[in-house]
C-alpha cells in the first residue's frame, strides 16, 4: 500500500492530548457562547471568552418548594465552593445599580419582581467580575419556565440544577420554625438548626410569609410552575430528597455539583484491568472487546510487541483494554514511558477463597481442548471427566504463590494510577461487566476534599 492510499496515521498522543486538556469541551463551550451572543467580530469575543477561562466554575441553580432548604444549601455550597449566592433579595439590595433601585421599589410594593426585571438583574449581576471568576448559585431562580428560557437565551446556562423535594405537610410544619439572623441573614430553625451562641439566639427574628396558609399558597404556585421548568434542564438535573438532615442534603448536593457531566467529546477508552489471577480480567476484557470493539491485549504480550500493538490504528481509534499487565510498578512506568496512559484503571477484587475455587477447579479436555470447571461448568459425561487435566499453574500451591505476588504489587499500582476504580468482582460476570461499563462511560468523579 503506497503512502497515498495508506490510512492516515493518527499518532497516539493526539487523542490523549485532547482528553488531557479537554479541548473538545473548551471549543464546544466557546461555540455555544458565540452562537448565543453572535458578536459582530467573533475573534476578540473568542479571545476574551478563552481568557475568562470560566467554563468549570460553579454555575448552579437550586430549586425547590418553600422551606425545602434551598437558601440553606445554597449558602453552604457558596461557602464550600467560594462562589456567589444570587437571590431575589440580594439582587434588589445591590448598590450602584439603577436597575436594582427601580426593582427594589417595585418589590416593596408588589412583594415580587416582574420576569423582565428579574432577568435583567440576573444578567447584570452575572457579568460582574466575581461571578465570572468564581461562578454563581441561583437560589430559587428561575421561578417559571418563561424565566428559565429567557435566562438560557441570554447565554446563562447552569452546569448543575438541583431540585429539592419533600412532602408538603413536612414543609408547612417545618416553615413554622424558621428563624433568620437579621445581622448575617443566616437561616436557622427552632428544632433542626438552632444556633449555639445565646447572642445569636436572642437576636433571631421570625421571617414573614411562613404561616401555614402562606406556605400552602406558595406550595400551590411552586407545584404549578416546577413541572414546566424541569424540561428546560433535561440532562443536568438532580432531585434530592430534602426530608432528611440538612447535612445529608448538603453532601448529596456537593457530590453532584462536583461531578462532570458526560460530554459528547469523542472518547477512546484505554482500559487497564488489574486483579489477582482468577479475578475475571480475561473474561471482562473479552466482553469489553466484543461489545465496544476494543483491542484485547492479553498479558502474554511483551513490551515491544505491546508498544507496536497499542500504536496500531485500531488501538488508537477504537481504544484498548489491557489485563494482567502491568503487574508491578516497573512495568507501569515502562508503559507510561512508551506514552500509553490508561484513562480508566479498574481493580477487580475477589476474596482469596473465591480465586482458589475459580482456578483450582478448572480443567481441560485433552481430546477436544474444551475448558471445564468442576463447579461452574462440569463435564457432561463420566468418560470426559475421567480424562480431564489440570493446568500445573492452577494447583493450589501455584495459585497461592501468585496471589502473594499480586497483593504485594497491587498497592503500589493503585498508588501509581491517580484515578482507580475498585469493584467487587466476586459476583456473576455480567454484573461485574455492568460496573466496568458504567465506570468507562461516566466521567471519573472528582474527589470531594
Ligand atoms: N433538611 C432540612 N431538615 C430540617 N430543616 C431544614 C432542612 N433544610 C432547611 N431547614 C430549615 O427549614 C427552614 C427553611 O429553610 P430555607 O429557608 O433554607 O428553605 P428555602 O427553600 O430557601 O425556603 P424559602 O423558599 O421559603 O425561602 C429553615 O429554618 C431551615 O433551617
Ligand atoms: N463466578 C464468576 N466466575 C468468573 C468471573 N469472571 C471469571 N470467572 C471464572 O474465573 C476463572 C478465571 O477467569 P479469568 O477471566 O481467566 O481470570 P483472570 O486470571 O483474572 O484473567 C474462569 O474459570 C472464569 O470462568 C465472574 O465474574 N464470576
Amino acid at each position: 500500500m503506497d503512502a497515498t492510499t495508506a490510512p492516515h496515521h493518527i499518532p497516539p498522543e493526539m487523542p490523549q492530548y485532547g482528553e488531557t486538556y479537554h479541548v473538545f469541551e473548551l471549543m464546544q463551550n466557546m461555540l455555544e457562547q458565540l452562537l448565543i451572543h453572535q458578536p459582530k467580530d467573533p475573534i476578540p469575543f473568542m479571545i476574551s471568552h478563552l481568557q475568562q477561562d470560566n467554563d468549570n466554575v460553579p454555575k448552579i441553580v437550586i430549586l425547590g418548594p418553600p422551606a425545602s432548604g434551598k437558601t440553606t444549601i445554597a449558602m453552604w455550597l457558596c461557602k464550600h465552593l467560594s462562589s456567589n449566592l444570587v437571590t431575589v433579595e440580594n439582587l434588589i439590595a445591590r448598590e450602584f445599580s439603577s436597575l436594582a433601585e427601580v426593582a427594589g421599589k417595585h418589590y416593596q410594593k408588589m412583594k415580587k419582581l416582574s420576569s423582565t426585571q428579574l432577568i435583567k438583574l440576573i444578567q447584570e449581576r452575572l457579568k460582574e467580575g466575581d461571578c465570572v471568576r468564581q461562578g454563581w448559585i441561583l437560589d430559587g431562580i428561575p421561578e417559571t419556565r418563561e424565566q428559565a428560557l429567557s435566562i438560557q437565551t441570554l447565554g446563562i446556562t447552569p452546569r448543575h440544577v438541583i431540585v429539592l423535594s419533600a412532602p408538603d405537610t413536612v414543609l408547612i410544619e417545618r416553615n413554622l420554625g424558621k428563624r433568620i439572623d437579621p445581622q448575617t441573614r443566616e437561616i436557622y430553625h427552632t428544632t433542626f438548626d438552632w444556633p449555639s451562641e445565646s447572642e445569636i439566639q436572642n437576636r433571631l427574628i421570625v421571617p414573614g410569609g411562613i404561616s401555614e396558609l402562606e406556605t400552602a399558597r406558595k406550595l400551590l404556585e411552586y407545584h404549578r410552575n416546577i413541572i414546566r421548568i424541569l424540561p428546560a434542564y433535561p440532562k443536568i438535573l438532580k432531585v434530592i430528597n430534602a426530608d432528611q438532615p440538612c447535612v445529608d442534603v448538603f453532601y448529596q448536593a456537593l457530590t453532584y455539583v462536583q461531578t462532570n457531566h458526560r460530554s459528547n467529546a469523542p472518547f477512546t477508552p484505554r482500559v487497564l484491568l488489574c486483579g489477582p489471577m482468577g479475578s475475571g480480567k480475561s473474561l471482562q476484557a473479552a466482553l469489553l472487546a466484543q461489545k465496544y470493539g476494543l483491542v484485547n491485549v492479553p498479558d502474554s504480550i511483551i513490551m515491544k510487541v505491546l508498544s507496536q500493538r497499542l500504536s496500531q490504528q485500531d488501538s488508537i481509534q477504537k481504544g484498548w483494554v489491557l489485563h494482567g499487565f502491568p503487574k508491578d510498578l516497573d512495568q507501569a512506568h515502562m508503559l507510561n514511558s512508551l506514552g500509553f496512559q490508561p484513562n480508566r484503571v479498574f481493580f477487580l477484587n475477589v476474596p482469596f477463597d473465591s480465586v482458589i475455587e475459580r482456578l483450582t477447579l478448572r480443567r481441560i479436555d485433552p481430546v477436544t481442548g474444551e475448558r471445564y470447571h468442576l463447579m461452574y461448568k462440569p463435564p457432561p459425561t463420566v468418560e470426559i471427566k475421567a480424562r480431564l487435566l489440570q493446568n500445573p499453574k492452577d494447583t493450589e500451591e501455584q495459585v497461592k504463590l501468585k496471589m502473594d505476588l499480586f497483593y504485594r504489587n497491587s498497592l503500589e499500582l493503585e498508588e501509581f494510577y491517580e484515578h482507580t476504580i475498585t469493584l467487587n468482582a466476586d459476583q456473576d460476570p455480567y454484573t461485574v461487566f455492568e460496573y466496568i461499563e458504567s465506570g468507562i462511560i461516566n466521567p471519573l468523579p472528582k474527589k470531594v476534599p
